[in-house]
């Protein structure tokens, strides 16, 4: 079996991300975590000369790489600079170097301004010099692509010239993201095979959402390494992404392995999103909020029935657990699902009543979590055992600056309709103010109110829906009454209509 060597480039590459840029204690972090949990082969942390505070990252991370026997994992991009980069470097602690050469007659033209003569003895200085002192080299050939696509003269001409040099590694490149997956292969083909001695790596780009389609055909032709990135971070539309290339590889690419452990994927996509601030969208595969969690009624039952709606893509795999959303589309079996997992059984009516209730919450755009499934529960079959003798039909509460607040209600007690306006201290208050109106019209008193809880289920974790508890004081004796909504005061107004069906019995 092939191996491929992953080389993570979140710290440099990824750090290039517009606004995001990484304390020197997260490099060091990261670093850790990606070469000792993830188990990348190598990173890349950070360009030289950058700034005071990206040197005291290097050293921070070559620090703690010598103690542990990590230093030759831990590479610095530098450039054909004399000797600026190298003592850069050597101050830093840094012993591995990624030489950015132009890898395009483009490039090299026009930012340069150079021969490929003249580049090629620079580079040759620059590599000597570093070796000298002790440091080895790979090297990038920047905008290399599109070098294949418009001068590879240049291109062969420079690899020819890196033979002669001793360097570990070339790096390619497709610093502009516009290689298509057929191009990728045949480059990197006509590359490999042309330089069977010579390690490459693949250094993929997304802005045509083609770098994981890319890095598996550079891998296809005979790449020996790719360059990756936690959560696909990096310039424009960012590098290919760590987690899904390496589900890439290992279900559809069985002739390669890497060292990577995919359990720890999903921990680090985490922990990177909270340092670079950087969010995760829900749909991107592997590591987003939604890719593990059946939403359609169907695919739930479907699962439930010899696992007809997965595929390798278990969420196992990457420390991760399906789940089922409740939700307008949810069916029997989503909820079912849900309620296996806290324990609680129901009789074939009440889950009926259940579903319902969550696809009428779903309907009016609410998310329903399963922390709410038993509040629901609770909700639907404590109404259930009341016959509902009296209803609120209407009602309108007002709140305004300077002005009592207000309501006006419609009540249906059995056949009789009532309709009466009152003031008071709040719109709660109101409303019972004016409830006690039609009740003494009927020669009738309400029960005390003795207390009244709002809360959250599950102390927020959820925001659809809240609960209102109302405690009652009826011919000496206590009773409560509770209700659910997504709206407060429709909660305490559906508690009170229990309590009125309640001492009607
Ligand atoms: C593929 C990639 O993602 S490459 C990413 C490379 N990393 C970075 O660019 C890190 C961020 N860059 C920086 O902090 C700065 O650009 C520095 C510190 C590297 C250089 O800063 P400055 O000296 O201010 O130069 P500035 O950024 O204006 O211009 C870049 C210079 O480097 C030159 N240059 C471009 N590529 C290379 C190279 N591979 N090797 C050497 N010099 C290069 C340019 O020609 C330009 O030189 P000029 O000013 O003589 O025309």
């Amino acid at each position: 079996m092939r191996y491929i060597e992953i080389m993570d480039t979140t710290l440099r590459d990824g750090e290039q991300t517009s606004g995001v840029s990484f304390s020197a204690s997260e490099k060091l972090a990261l670093a850790q975590l990606l070469l000792t949990d993830v188990k990348v082969d190598r990173i890349e942390i950070a360009s030289a000369r950058v700034s005071e505070g990206e040197f005291r990252a290097v050293k921070k991370i070559t620090n703690w790489a010598k103690e542990n026997g990590f230093l030759d994992k831990v590479e610095v991009l530098t450039f054909v600079d004399g000797e600026a980069s190298i003592n850069w470097m050597l101050e830093s602690g840094a012993t591995v170097m990624n030489l950015l050469t132009k890898g395009s007659m483009n490039h090299l033209v026009h930012q340069l301004k150079k021969t490929p003569e003249a580049h090629f003895e620079d580079i040759q200085k620059v590599i000597a010099l570093a070796q000298s002192k002790g440091i080895s080299a790979n090297v990038y050939l920047e905008d290399w692509s599109n070098g294949m696509r418009n001068s590879p003269e240049y291109v062969f001409q420079f690899l020819d010239f890196l033979t002669t040099q001793p360097i570990r590694r070339v790096l390619l490149p497709d610093t502009l993201g516009v290689l298509t997956p057929a191009e990728s292969y045949s480059f990197v083909k006509s590359i490999v095979e042309r330089y069977p001695n010579q390690h490459f790596d693949f250094h993929a780009h997304n802005d045509y959402d083609l770098s994981i389609a890319n890095v598996m055909e550079a891998v296809r032709a005979g790449a020996h390494g790719l360059h990756l990135t936690v959560n696909g971070m990096g310039e424009r539309a960012g590098n290919a992404p760590l987690a899904s290339a390496i589900a890439v590889l290992k279900d559809f690419m069985p002739e390669v392995t890497t060292g990577v452990v995919e359990e720890s994927l999903y921990s680090i996509s985490k922990i990177v999103e909270t340092f670079s601030g950087l969010r995760i969208p829900a749909n991107k595969p592997i590591v987003g909020d939604n890719v593990f969690t059946q939403t359609a009624g169907i695919h739930a039952d479907g699962d439930k029935k010899n696992n007809l709606y997965f595929n390798e893509l278990m969420p196992e795999r990457f420390g991760r657990k399906r789940s089922y959303a409740l939700g307008k589309t949810s069916g029997k079996a989503n909820i079912e699902n849900n309620l296996r997992e806290l324990g609680i059984k129901l009789a074939d009516e009440d889950l009926k009543k259940v579903t319902q209730r969550i696809i009428e919450l779903g309907d009016r755009k609410e998310v329903v979590t399963q922390d709410d499934l038993p509040y629901i529960i609770s909700d639907v079959l404590d109404t259930n055992a009341i016959e509902y003798k009296i209803e609120v039909l209407n009602y309108v509460l007002t709140h305004s600056k300077d002005l009592k607040p207000s309501a006006t209600l419609k009540v249906k007690i059995e056949d009789e309709v009532f309709e009466e306006n009152a003031q008071g201290d709040g719109q709660y208050d109101a409303f019972m103010n004016a409830l006690k109106k039609i009740y003494e019209v009927k020669g009738k008193t309400l029960p005390q109110l003795t207390d009244y809880a709002v809360r959250i289920p599950t102390g927020g974790r959820t925001d659809a829906l809240c609960e209102t508890i109302i405690t009652w004081n009826w011919n000496n004796k206590e009773f409560k009454t509770r209700g659910l909504d997504s709206d407060q005061t429709v909660s305490a107004i559906k508690a009170t209509q229990k309590m009125l069906n309640l001492i009607s019995l």
